[in-house]
């Protein structure tokens, strides 16, 4: 298959030919057999890397499939996720992780699973299998209630850093949340500006310290360690500061939302981290366009609107995010700070890098096939309701998005944006 005149990241205008599952060349005037599609100057990105998602099952499969969210991921120009272990069962133990691996079977795209930590954690046969990443690693309570103490964190670093895999970590200190705030969070309706008692109680000092602290008992066990959805601009700093074993994600919804949108969200803009000040949110923003932050993850956290739907303490945390990234943060090329490149790094070159994933993530001769092409005329307001995630709605309904034209995976099409269709379930798993 030849894809003619794409306009890439950097501006330039190639040619991509694929062989298989690769890109064979990239240059001008190429010829090929078989499929030529001609891109006419549209933006051919690689396919992002999410390295953050959870996709529920096994465990809580009303909230979302490998098959739905993985259709979402690539309805989303996302061709590689990788899944967090709070499912049902933790995918704590090589048997879980077994288990995981079998419902992995209905992806769509490329995948990695990550291994959690628990005080029951089995480290022998969860090591002895193709963990992603040891992570994300919960040090304070989140969905799933995998929360542990720091002796276990660091026992968990060493224990990584001794088998050579990475650590990602959930860093809040529940010791520095607001209980004041905790209990406004119970005597209020959850609706407009009550929803912001979560951003009160887990308060932006609770991950500073956490992040500080892990960080250090990252670095003294020479371990990679890298820090999940950091929301705040001082956390980001403290990870930019430390050695370059040391990297950090931040969420589109971190980004692009802050508590100033908690009236109109309400318990569905509950997360954790939470969102922060519109203060905090510009100078976290400003550290991604500049890129002083390593990458963007989604952490991709589908409940359903009836969960969502109840008070404040009871709803569950989290919001969905796969399918939105690369479309938001194109629409920020159009109208806000961002650059086509900047998205590539940030989304694909990136994390591909800082996870080792070498055939993914850029498009040259020689990587993955693993592609989307966009249309930047054709930003289009989001729709929950439009979106393939099993949620069905999104936290950012109305913002511009710029979504795939295709989706290639390895060099097969697995999202026809256009007809709306998808392709059968070929993932595989990038550390198997
Ligand atoms: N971010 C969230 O608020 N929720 C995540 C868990 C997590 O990443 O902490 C979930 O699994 O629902
Ligand atoms: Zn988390
Ligand atoms: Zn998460």
């Amino acid at each position: 298959m030849l894809v003619r005149n794409a306009t890439l990241a950097d501006g330039r205008v190639r040619d991509v030919r694929i062989d298989g599952e690769r890109i064979d060349a990239v240059g001008t005037d190429l010829t090929a057999e078989g499929e030529v599609v001609d891109a006419d100057e549209r933006l051919l990105l690689p396919g992002a890397v999410d390295a953050h998602v959870h996709f529920r099952e096994p465990g809580a499969p009303h909230k979302e499939t490998w098959r739905t969210g993985s259709r979402s991921a690539a309805a989303g120009g996302v061709t590689t996720v990788v899944d967090q272990p709070n499912t049902d069962p933790p995918t704590t133990t090589g048997a879980a992780y077994d288990q995981k691996e079998l419902c992995a079977d209905d992806a769509l795209v490329d995948y990695g699973i990550n291994g959690g930590v628990t005080p029951d954690w089995d480290p022998e046969t969860l090591l002895d299998r193709p963990v992603f990443a040891l992570g994300e690693v919960f040090l304070a309570d989140s969905t799933g209630e995998m929360g542990i103490d720091g002796d276990l964190f660091e026992d968990a670093v060493h224990r990584a850093s001794e088998a050579g895999v990475p650590v990602t970590v959930h860093a809040e200190d529940a010791t520095l949340f607001d209980p004041g705030a905790r209990d406004r969070a119970g005597e209020g309706t959850g609706r407009g500006a009550d929803a912001d008692a979560w951003s009160a109680y887990r308060a932006a000092a609770a991950e500073i310290a956490a992040v500080e602290r892990a960080v250090e008992i990252g670095v003294d066990a020479g371990a990679r360690l890298h820090v999940a959805h950091t929301s705040t601009p001082e956390a980001v700093d403290i990870v930019a500061d430390a050695p370059d074993a040391v990297t950090c994600e931040v969420t589109p919804h971190h980004c692009l939302l802050s508590r100033d949108d908690l009236g109109d969200l309400g318990t569905f803009g509950r997360m954790n981290p939470p969102l922060r000040s519109e203060k905090r949110r510009a100078a976290l923003y400003d550290r991604v366009v500049r890129g002083r932050a390593d990458l963007i993850a989604t952490d991709h956290a589908p409940h359903t609107r009836a969960e969502k739907e109840t008070t404040l303490l009871d709803a569950p945390s989290g919001v969905p995010g796969v399918e939105t990234m690369v479309p938001l943060l194109l629409a920020e090329t159009l109208d806000g700070p961002l650059t086509a490149e900047r998205v590539r790094d940030l989304t694909a070159a990136t994390p591909a890098e800082t996870f080792d994933l070498d055939r993914k993530g850029r498009v040259a001769a020689g990587m993955d096939a693993d592609l989307a092409l966009y249309d930047l005329d054709r930003a289009r307001p989001i729709r929950g309701g439009r979106l393939h995630s099993k949620c069905g709605w999104t936290p950012f309904e109305g913002r511009p998005g710029v979504f795939p034209e295709w989706t290639l995976v390895r060099g097969t099409r697995v999202y026809d944006g256009v007809m709306g269709t998808f392709g059968s379930a070929d993932g595989v798993n990038v550390r198997g």
